[in-house]
């Protein structure tokens, strides 16, 4: 539809009006009358276009809100899909990705953490207690990563650290720690019963594939296991 056919009848006042204007020697009662009909037609469009902005606000508001309610769901979809939900960190596949994407940009240190004798622990506490000392573990752990660093967790009670800027060295000398501060200090879920664990950490140059680096750093955590659990072992 044209905006003349849609204002036809306005289109008309108008025609009308200006035909008067034209005239002259009008009675001035013409003139009035010509000029109340068109204030009484503004005045309406002016209700109308306002009743149209007023409605287009409101539509915008509300595509606005609806923007940020699906931006908020694909955050927390993205966040679920990444994370584990035990714990809060990585989970097994963002984890690799993001080893891998490391790797893909440079040398990567890597460690490998499983608790000892977990079994024993569920076994002697129950599923839920296990859960509770696997949350607080992780605690722990993360208030000694160095920054950059990241952790995940690969599956049960095995958990993998990315030490993107440390080198091997380093990344041995923050498995010690871990290690250390959770000898010096019971976990506060399970006070009475040492909760250890084992280390494996390797170190690989760029564009290495991650399951190689991961092998040698699980074949260095299978050694700590051998070695009497408790403990740190670097792959040659
Ligand atoms: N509570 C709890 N237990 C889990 C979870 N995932 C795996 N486990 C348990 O972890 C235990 C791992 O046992 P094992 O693989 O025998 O290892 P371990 O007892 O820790 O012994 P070592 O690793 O040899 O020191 C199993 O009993 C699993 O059921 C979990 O999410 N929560």
């Amino acid at each position: 539809m044209s905006s003349t056919e849609l204002f036809a009848h306005e289109n008309a006042i108008l025609c009308e009006a200006r035909a008067i204007a034209a005239q002259e020697n009008q009675h001035a009662e013409i003139y009035r009358q010509a000029l109340a009909a068109l204030a009484e037609h503004y005045a309406r469009m002016m209700r109308e276009s306002h009743r149209l902005i007023s409605r287009s606000d409101r539509a915008e508001r509300e595509l606005n809100r609806l923007n940020e309610q699906l931006q908020d769901l694909a955050c927390a979809l993205e966040y679920k899909a990444t994370h584990d939900p035990l714990t809060g960190i990585y989970n097994r596949s963002a984890i690799i990705d993001r080893v891998q994407r490391a790797l893909d940009a440079g040398p990567v240190a890597l460690t490998v953490i499983d608790i000892d004798h977990f079994k024993r622990i569920n076994d002697s506490f129950g599923h839920p207690t296990g859960d509770a000392v696997i949350r607080s573990l992780i605690r722990r752990v993360q208030t000694i990563l160095d920054e950059g660093d990241s952790i995940g967790r690969i599956g049960g009670e095995e958990f993998t650290i990315l030490h993107p800027r440390a080198g091997l060295e380093g990344a041995h000398a923050t498995a010690l720690r871990i290690r250390e501060s959770l000898n010096a200090e019971p976990l506060a879920e399970l006070s009475e019963w040492p909760v250890t664990a084992s280390f494996g950490v390797s170190w690989a140059a760029r564009r290495t594939p991650f399951d190689e680096l991961y092998s040698r750093a699980d074949a260095a955590l299978y050694e700590a296991k051998q070695q009497g659990r408790n403990r740190v072992v670097t792959a040659d």
